[in-house]
């Protein structure tokens, strides 16, 4: 993976309050990472520096830029807006000054990705929390960034909207997305993190790794190998091979990549699927 944002000696002060210390880390491009720690601990103000939202006291914030500006949602949603959906984000889009023709493609493309598309032209008034927390996601999403920053994603959702903010984040994830969200649930941190950074004491105390070792991806595509096949069989779990068939099984995490590489070679993928480690 690339290194897609690096942070070095961060500190951050409010008057004479030190939140940050010497914080240094780095963030992957399309790895998930979730920010943990008690109640007034620095998530947000971390999370915030990495947006460029507020600075640091000290220290120094690298992005690649390739990537556009971060969308960052925030954890608000305004309140009685009187708009219709899909006239919402064309408003927003228009503020940022994005084209009429690029705006009307990415909105189609969001309204399916948060799987929003019947609602498009219903009264955001009308919607539930978790829906708001969709079009949230939506708006910030509206320019062309591969890098979303979001502050608690689920507070303030019932377990129903969580599971529909979780689905669309999942949804983000698995397009090759760059996430990095604070959050105090449990469930959104396992079913979508790979690493887990837990801040204390001004500091980060731990940066670790979740192991999706119960699912696994399984891709059958036909190519023409022109690496050695030693090469494909480190990456994956199990290679299955008939000819120019190949089966791949990869852990679901590294599957966008192995995609990418394959699309390179100009593979014919006839198959794509999650699976649990049990079928497999
Ligand atoms: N703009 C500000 N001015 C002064 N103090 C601030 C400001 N923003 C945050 N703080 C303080 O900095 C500390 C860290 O706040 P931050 O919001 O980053 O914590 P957090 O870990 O996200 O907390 P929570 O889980 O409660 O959201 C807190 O003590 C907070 O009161």
């Amino acid at each position: 993976m690339e290194s897609l944002i690096q942070l070095k000696n961060i500190s951050k002060s409010y008057k004479k309050q030190t939140v940050l210390e010497n914080v240094h880390t780095t963030f992957q491009k399309g790895e998930t990472v979730a920010i943990v720690g008690k109640n007034g601990a620095g998530k947000s103000t971390l999370l915030k520096i990495v947006g460029g939202l507020i600075k640091p006291t000290k220290g120094s914030v690298t992005i690649d830029t390739s990537i556009g500006l971060p969308a960052f949602v925030v954890e608000q949603f305004p309140q009685e807006l009187p708009f219709r959906l899909q006239d919402y984000l064309f408003h927003m889009g228009r503020i940022q000054q994005i084209s009429k023709k690029k705006l009307l493609l990415k909105i189609e493309e969001l309204l399916e990705t948060f799987d929003m598309t019947e609602y498009k032209y219903e009264e955001i008034t009308s919607f539930s929390k978790g829906m708001k927390q969709k079009v949230n996601m939506m708006q910030a999403m509206l320019g062309s960034s591969e890098l979303l920053l979001l502050d608690e994603p689920l507070s303030g959702l019932d377990a129903k909207a969580q599971v529909d903010v979780e689905k669309a984040f999942r949804r983000l994830k698995d397009r090759g997305m760059t996430i990095i969200f604070t959050c105090h649930e449990e469930r959104l941190i396992q079913v979508t993190a790979d690493r887990v950074i837990t801040i204390g004491a001004h500091k980060i105390l731990r940066s670790q790794r979740i192991e999706c070792i119960d699912k696994l991806a399984v891709i059958e595509a036909d190519f023409i190998m022109n690496k050695p096949i030693r090469e494909l069989k480190g990456k994956c779990a199990k290679v299955e091979q008939h000819g120019s068939r190949y089966t791949l099984y990869i852990r679901k995490q590294d599957m966008n990549q192995l995609l990418k590489e394959l699309i390179d070679v100009r593979a014919d993928i006839h198959r794509v699927e999650i699976i649990e480690r049990e079928d497999y």
